[in-house]
């Protein structure tokens, strides 16, 4: 897979995968007006590197959360990973320890966040947690994701319930196959599996009964409107991540890295102080993850990218992936005079009219 680019990751995964499953990975919302933005968001961004600085050869190492991760590329909790490889979710989070990010594994794993955890000791594990009307059951998810070494909870705010999906609904795609279940979702060891509820009624007051529910820090994911920014730290959210769900939730959203700037600023503190803000959303190139850094995010995640390294190869594939985005940030690092995440400022980004 050398000499790859994440676009033949893409093909490979294409060819690899049934059309419902590869339909499910890809597809968005709606008329996917914003799935499409996303991409398209960052070629309408233009780098204004720097030179002449002597920066060497950038350090590329962020701290999340007091979690350390060797690039500021996370994995988004993406579902159902066993669709794309037999491993799933195993093979992601070993690639992940492997590349040492941190891997947000989703409540809708097709593998127990337990043994996520085993198969990859040295992952640097968080996870997404869809707040369930439940409580109780909510609390005891909370209680294995604790045990299972995750550092950090991401709550997912923008799904109050499913957007339309049309390819899934086109291709009846409506369950997993019967081997596959959501593990995380089990009643106990080898008990039945819940449905997952998407729930309408999720407040800020549900957020403030997570954050006595646990010591983890809690991400809010899928905050748009500034507003929400403030509130989400309001209600004790130690990082918020800029996300439209990856254009698969309300269509029409504005990009996340459009988004970006304004709620950097939202949250920034009149002392300077500051949650990370990290966004999702489109990222494809080292370029991308670059731009988002300099408009002031604290890293980045890639959600349908690893997707097509897990389908194209496994974990070799999904350690292609994010050896290929890395090589990218770097080299884009030094090319713009940076010496580590911190030299990159908005200053150095333009918007501009694409070429055609
Ligand atoms: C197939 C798929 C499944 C997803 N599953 C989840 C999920 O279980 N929980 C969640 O919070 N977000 C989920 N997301 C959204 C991602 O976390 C992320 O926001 C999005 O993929 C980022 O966009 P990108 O794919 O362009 O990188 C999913 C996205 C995809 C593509
Ligand atoms: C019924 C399971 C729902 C999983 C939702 C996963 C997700 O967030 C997605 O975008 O798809």
């Amino acid at each position: 897979m050398s000499g790859w680019r994440l676009c033949d990751y893409e093909a490979a995964a294409r060819e690899r995968l049934a059309p419902a499953h590869y339909d499910y990975f890809a597809g968005g919302a709606g008329e996917e007006i914003t799935l499409r933005a996303n991409v398209a968001a960052f070629d309408r961004l233009a780098l204004v590197p720097r030179v002449l600085r002597g920066a060497g050869r950038p350090e590329t190492g962020v701290t999340l959360l007091g979690c350390r991760a060797s690039m500021p590329v996370l994995i988004a909790p993406t579902a159902f990973h066993r669709l794309a490889d037999p491993q799933g979710e195993r093979a992601t989070a070993r690639a992940a320890a492997a590349a040492e990010t941190i891997m947000i594994v989703s409540m809708a794993a097709t593998v127990a966040v337990e043994e996520v955890g085993a198969a990859a000791p040295g992952a640097t594990l968080w996870f997404q947690l869809y707040v369930q009307p439940d409580l109780a059951f909510t609390e005891r998810i909370v209680r294995r994701a604790e045990s299972a070494g995750c550092r950090a909870l991401v709550v997912t705010a923008d799904s109050p319930v499913m957007g339309v999906r049309r390819r899934d609904i086109r291709n009846r795609f409506l369950d997993l196959p019967a081997h596959l279940h959501c593990e995380n979702l089990r009643d106990g060891p080898g008990g039945p599996v819940r449905p997952i509820a998407m729930w309408p009624e999720l407040s800020w007051e549900h957020l403030a009964v997570l954050r006595r529910m646990t010591d983890l820090p809690i991400v809010v994911k899928g905050v748009t409107h500034p507003a929400d920014a403030r509130l989400a730290i309001e209600h004790g959210a130690a990082a918020i991540m800029v996300s439209n769900h990856g254009g698969r939730q309300l269509d029409g959203v504005p990009t996340a890295i459009d988004l970006l700037p304004e709620i950097v600023a939202e949250v920034a503190g009149p002392d300077g102080s500051t949650v990370p803000v990290l966004v999702d959303g489109g990222v494809r190139r080292g370029t991308d993850v670059v731009k988002a850094l300099a408009l002031g995010a604290a890293a980045v995640a890639v959600g349908r990218p690893v997707l097509w390294g897990l389908a194209a190869g496994g974990e070799p594939g999904v350690a292609g992936v994010l050896g290929l985005l890395r090589a990218e940030v770097e080299q884009a690092m030094t090319l713009c005079g940076c010496a580590g995440v911190g030299d990159l400022t908005p200053d150095m980004v333009r918007s501009v009219v694409p070429p055609c």
